[in-house]
């Protein structure tokens, strides 16, 4: 796909950051003075920055150890990156932030807490053991011009995990779920597992069920009878730990760009692809509604948060007995909230999670909390009500503004080939037998295995010497390629971009299959020798200087 090309231009950008601006505004007018006056940070999460407003899109993929997180990332970015370790066994240990840069560098955690720039500022309580464990990786990909994405360490099973973490993993994962607009949790159909680290990390997502697209993935290596199995057993346990699992989307697939096994949900497994990814592209566009649709969550909590601090510290006694009267209200926290839930009008779903807030409550001097400040609540409640109400219209502007714009996707070869395919490697490793060719112009590197593609080509009967794209396509998915990959060479191939495909474009279009079939990299733009000879620019004598 160039996935990039189908996210929105800069063109909407003006009303974004129209939004994105008032969105901080109201946060550092309205929401901070009360989050630091009743410790919020210091219960909850800690505070918002200029960075978490203005990044990219975040997308955090996360599950058990080799459910093909890493791969999964691979195929999204079109190419490798560095330090990305796949294989059978656990192999990722760090959280990699994969971010847009000019040019390709990792930077580690510890010099990532203290850049005002990036959006991992307040990540620092977490310690040196997670710091040490997490890094960005920059590089200037055409996707990641769009999002960033967080690859995570793997989650593993009891009789893995004989060593714990050093830092506390799913309050990191929490952290992230906190911030990043997409959630992708990994499963493999093959190999379906529920541990209890998993069944803890779920705890820490906790509230933020709408973010989260659950990814069946490794489908073509079962059959559909165990398919069947492992979906109705992944939704009967996903239904233990969420509380919402009817809204929950499970994506069924095998993301990767190698060739798919055959199998009797082939097809589906390409629908669900093409779904998944259509989310994953809309992400720019629906980034700002998901900043707004954050604060008013955090807003609503913080509401939720003063009430109790408040009531904790009217309850205090001012002289004696204060350490038995915290424990006698620890304990009754719970009908406490039931309380404050009927005077104040504060919805269930609001207020934290109980046990974990008894846990932080524990180590508190409840004399030092701060009193219901009724300005301070009156601030809070204008920001729920007409501040937020007022961004509504703008929302809708750059919703109207946004289907003016001409549809990358118009004019597309074939609804399902939307995804094209490229990798960074040179491309002269496809041509391996080829290493003479030194860019000579007469030679065309594909000249000697055309009649063999040419054969081919009539045998699918073109009309005025070109096949369709439907035709083309017909043949092309024997490979048993995903379409993603198919359509990056349709994208090389079709020099003149006709929709069509002439008996050279054909013959470039096999050859670049069976390179990457044999394993080899896809270029992301035609080097110059596999341009065809009819399609070459003029000869290079009369090019200017
Ligand atoms: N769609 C797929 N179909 C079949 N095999 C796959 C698929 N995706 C990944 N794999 C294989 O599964 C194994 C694990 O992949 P990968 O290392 O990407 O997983 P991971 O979730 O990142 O693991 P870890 O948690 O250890 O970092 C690798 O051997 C990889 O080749
Ligand atoms: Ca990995």
């Amino acid at each position: 796909m160039s996935i990039r090309r189908f996210w929105s231009t800069p063109k909407t950008l003006g009303d974004v950051n129209m939004v994105t601006e008032e969105l901080k505004n109201l946060y550092y007018k309205r929401l901070l003075p009360i989050e630091k006056y009743y410790s919020f940070h210091h219960f909850h999460s800690p505070s918002y920055e200029d960075a978490d407003f203005d990044s990219k899109p975040m997308v955090l993929v996360m599950g058990q150890y080799s459910t093909g997180k890493t791969t999964f990332i691979r195929y999204l970015i079109e190419e490798d990156f560095p330090g990305s370790r796949v294989g059978p066994e656990p192999t990722t240990d760090c959280f990699t932030a994969l971010m847009y840069g000019e040019k390709t560098q990792t930077i580690p955690g510890n010099a990532l807490t203290v850049d005002p720039k990036m959006p991992f500022r307040n990540l620092d309580p977490f310690g040196n053991s997670f710091l040490n464990r997490f890094q960005c990786v920059q590089m200037p990909n055409q996707v990641l011009e769009s999002i960033s994405i967080v690859d995570t360490p793997g989650i593993l099973t009891a009789a893995k995990r004989k060593l714990s973490r050093g830092y506390d993993f799913p309050a990191v994962l929490r952290w992230f779920a906190e911030r990043v607009d997409r959630i992708i949790l990994l499963f493999d159909a093959h190999k379906l597992d529920f541990s209890d680290e998993l069944t803890r990390a779920f705890g820490a997502l906790y509230g933020y069920e709408d973010k989260l697209r659950v990814v069946l993935n490794k489908a073509d290596r079962v059959d559909s009878q165990q398919l069947m199995r492992a979906y109705g057993a992944l939704m009967w346990s996903l239904g233990k730990v969420f509380r919402t699992p009817e809204i929950l989307r499970v994506y069924i697939g095998s993301f990767w760009s190698e060739p798919r096994l055959m199998c009797d949900h082939y097809q589906l497994i390409e629908l669900e692809e093409e779904d998944l990814l259509a989310d994953v592209r809309n992400l720019p566009r629906n980034a700002v509604v998901r900043k707004l649709n954050d604060l008013v969550k955090r807003a609503r909590l913080v509401r939720a948060h003063a009430h109790i601090i408040s009531y904790l510290k009217q309850e205090m006694p001012t002289i004696f007995c204060k350490e038995s009267k915290k424990h006698n209200l620890i304990y009754q926290l719970p009908v406490i909230f039931n309380k404050i839930q009927q005077q104040h009008r504060v919805p269930a779903g609001d207020f934290p999670d109980c046990t974990k807030m008894q846990e932080k409550l524990l180590g508190q001097d409840f004399s030092k909390f701060k009193t219901l400040k009724p300005s301070l609540m009156a601030s809070l409640d204008k920001l729920l009500t007409t501040d937020v109400a007022k961004l509504v219209p703008l929302l809708q502007l750059q919703e109207k503004k946004k289907k003016s714009l001409p549809s990358v996707l118009d004019g597309e070869f074939l609804g399902t080939f939307r995804r094209e395919h490229f990798r960074q490697d040179p491309f002269k490793e496809i041509i391996k037998d080829d290493e003479s060719s030194e860019m000579d112009f007469d030679e065309w590197a594909v000249e000697k295995y055309k009649p063999k593609y040419d054969e081919i080509f009539y045998n699918l009967s073109p009309r005025d010497g070109k096949l369709s794209g439907t035709k083309v396509k017909e043949w092309m998915t024997t490979t048993l390629l995903p379409n993603s990959v198919l359509a990056h060479i349709w994208r090389l191939a079709d020099v003149d971009k006709d929709g069509m495909l002439d008996n050279e474009e054909f013959a470039l279009a096999a050859h670049l299959i069976e390179g990457k079939l044999e394993g080899h990299w896809l270029p992301k733009e035609l080097p110059s020798h596999l341009v065809p000879p009819s399609k070459q620019p003029n000869t290079p004598s009369d090019a200017s200087i």
